[in-house]
């Protein structure tokens, strides 16, 4: 998978390069470019933005830099294999289901918006070419997309083949079956007087599976009723609705 990110703040984007995501790379696993939006400007004080339309707070990232942008970027949209991705607290919500369709895309090119945003005709015009998907990270509002296409860049490339050391690790990740995770545990077998449930140390594998479940499924009632209304009837078993 390539990913390119163009924004006006390069450096937003070191930690791509770190840890899991940087032993991708090195691994070429994935292929991780990140592109100043102000190359694309040419007057000299490479503006980016300029005041909305119809009045208002705030500026709005001009349609023009962008076009030259993410044309330079994307290269022909015609067939592209590329899905154009716009993180905004005004987007579809990102969730675990999003990031594993996202790891058939062989690629992903993410436009960081600052400021009010981006002239909306940047999204107009590429999504009658291509996919474009306008993401949300959550119900709130940051400064700019950045720490946002981290968040997306890491829940997608983590699920890639190869990337996780187990791949277990992604497939019992919580909204894998659409619970929350249970708790875990390690040494030491207890800690400032806090023991190891003792079932976890029986040996006993269908004990241990059957108390995860029922402590997944307590705390996804707990803390996301929605997720246990939201799941197809079938999902949960007789031992399932006893807890
Ligand atoms: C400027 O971008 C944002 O504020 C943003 C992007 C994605 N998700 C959000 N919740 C906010």
């Amino acid at each position: 998978m390539r990913i390119d990110v163009v924004t006006i703040f390069p450096s937003y984007l070191a930690p791509l390069r770190e840890a899991l995501l940087g032993r991708a790379i090195d691994r070429g696993l994935i292929e991780v470019a990140v592109h100043d939006l102000r190359d694309w400007t040419h007057d000299v004080h490479q503006a980016v933005d300029d005041s909305p339309y119809g009045g208002g707070p705030g500026m709005v990232m001009k349609p023009q830099v962008w076009g030259e942008a993410l044309d330079s970027v994307i290269g022909p949209v015609i067939d592209s294999p590329a899905r154009l991705v716009v993180p905004t607290p005004a987007g579809r919500p990102f969730t675990q289901q999003l990031a594993h369709e996202w790891t058939s895309a062989e690629r992903l090119v993410f436009a960081c918006g600052r400021y009010e945003g981006i002239d909306q005709r940047v999204v107009d015009h590429y999504a009658q070419r291509m996919p474009v998907d306008e993401v949300s990270i959550g119900d709130y509002v940051l400064v700019g997309g950045e720490v946002a296409v981290l968040v997306m860049v890491e829940a997608v490339v983590r699920l890639l083949p190869g990337v996780l050391g187990n791949p277990r690790s992604a497939a019992e990740d919580s909204f894998s079956d659409g619970l929350l995770e249970g708790p875990a545990y390690t040494r030491p077998e207890v800690w400032r007087d806090l023991p190891v449930p003792p079932v976890l140390r029986s040996g006993d594998h269908a004990a241990v599976d059957r108390w995860r479940r029922d402590r997944a499924l307590e705390r996804t009632a707990r803390l996301r009723p929605d997720l246990l209304a939201a799941l197809p009837p079938d999902a949960l078993d007789e031992a399932d609705r006893a807890v």
